[in-house]
């Protein structure tokens, strides 16, 4: 259940890397968003995006060279003794030590965690309840991910801090996961996600927000960014047609179009007029359309054409290094 209470609120969020007299690294350039309790946020975007610099600065690990960050209405940073007891952070590399069982490895964390649930309860929860004895050099990669997951969920937090927490689990683990982290945003806990998979964000996500470049690129409910994107439909142009016998591209309502080799990529905001055209005018023709794919907008598209901007602006001469001597 969502409230109008921001338990994660971020505003003008700016994270500089280096030392300040030289020219220095902006990762975060002015990122604000929000999390609802009771909210599953997912934060996407490219490699080196800067995802991980600014959940960073949400859990209070840094102090952010400009804006604002608060969590369950405190400064992370300066009042961490305030937010630590209350927040839940599932890392990418949890390194616990290899001989200690499952059970002892909770029982330790349990030691510095305050209001901690019993362990038993803990490991019930992600599915581990059998494998307490096993050392923890013995449980498989995604049964370690889901110790992570115990872990960070110990204390019963009221935000869970989720980094990449699929990542090397299989098509079953993951859904396992999915589940656990219904089930507590269900229970009330609010959720930040850092995910590389689509999939993974438009099946849990209430909102999420597309990173590039430090900045926010697209941000909304799944269904809003993904509206924010064109359809798409390809094929082969037939033997001997090119694109300059097709129908006028604009009477067809296509907005844009790419050819590779003899496949055509045509991008349109009004799928059924663009299809219905196409296929009209292949009928005619007597020709088919081999490999013709026609799908609508996906969350998939949104990331990938913000990745390919990304690509563009890669190529041109501008850089984030900033003179911080100025
Ligand atoms: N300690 C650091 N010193 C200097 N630059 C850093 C440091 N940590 C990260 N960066 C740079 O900041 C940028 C953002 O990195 P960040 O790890 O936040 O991205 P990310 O979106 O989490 O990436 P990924 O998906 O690859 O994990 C990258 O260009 C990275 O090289």
């Amino acid at each position: 259940m969502t409230t109008n209470e921001r338990v994660i609120d971020v505003t003008d969020l700016r994270r500089v890397y280096g030392d300040g007299t030289k020219s220095a690294y902006e990762a975060v350039s002015g990122v604000s968003f929000s999390v609802g309790r009771g909210e599953l946020f997912a934060l996407l975007g490219t490699n080196g995006a800067g995802k991980t610099s600014t959940v960073e600065l949400i859990e209070g690990l840094a102090a952010p060279a400009g804006g604002r960050v608060r969590v369950l209405g405190h400064d992370p940073y300066s009042e961490r003794d305030r937010v630590r007891p209350r927040i839940g952070v599932m890392l990418q590399e949890g390194g616990f030590p290899s001989e200690l069982t499952v059970d002892e490895t909770v029982r330790m964390w349990a030691g510095c965690t305050s209001g901690a649930r019993p362990a038993a309860e803990a490991l019930e929860l992600v599915g581990l309840g059998r494998r307490r004895e096993v050392r923890v050099k013995q449980l498989s990669g995604g049964e370690k991910r889901r110790l992570d997951l115990a872990l960070a969920t110990l204390g019963r937090p009221e935000v869970l801090f989720l980094d990449e927490p699929t990542t090397g689990l299989d098509a079953e683990g993951r859904q396992e996961t999915w589940e656990l982290v219904r089930r507590l945003r269900a229970d009330g806990t609010t959720v930040l996600l850092t995910t590389h998979y689509l999939e993974e964000a438009e099946s849990l996500a209430d909102r999420l927000a597309i990173m590039h470049e430090g900045r926010i690129a697209a941000t909304g409910r799944v269904d809003e960014v993904v509206a924010s994107q064109p359809s798409r439909i390809t094929f082969d142009l037939p033997d001997g047609y090119f694109v300059g016998d097709l129908p006028p591209l604009d009477s067809l309502g296509v907005t844009g179009h790419e050819v590779e080799g003899r496949q055509l990529l045509l991008r349109t905001d009004e799928l059924q007029r663009a299809a219905t055209g196409l296929l009209l005018w292949a009928r005619d023709a007597g020709v088919e359309l081999r490999r013709l794919d026609v799908r609508g907008a996906s969350l998939e598209e949104a990331f990938l054409r913000i990745a390919r901007e990304a690509k563009g602006s890669a190529d041109r001469p501008e850089s984030r290094q900033k003179e911080m001597a100025r």
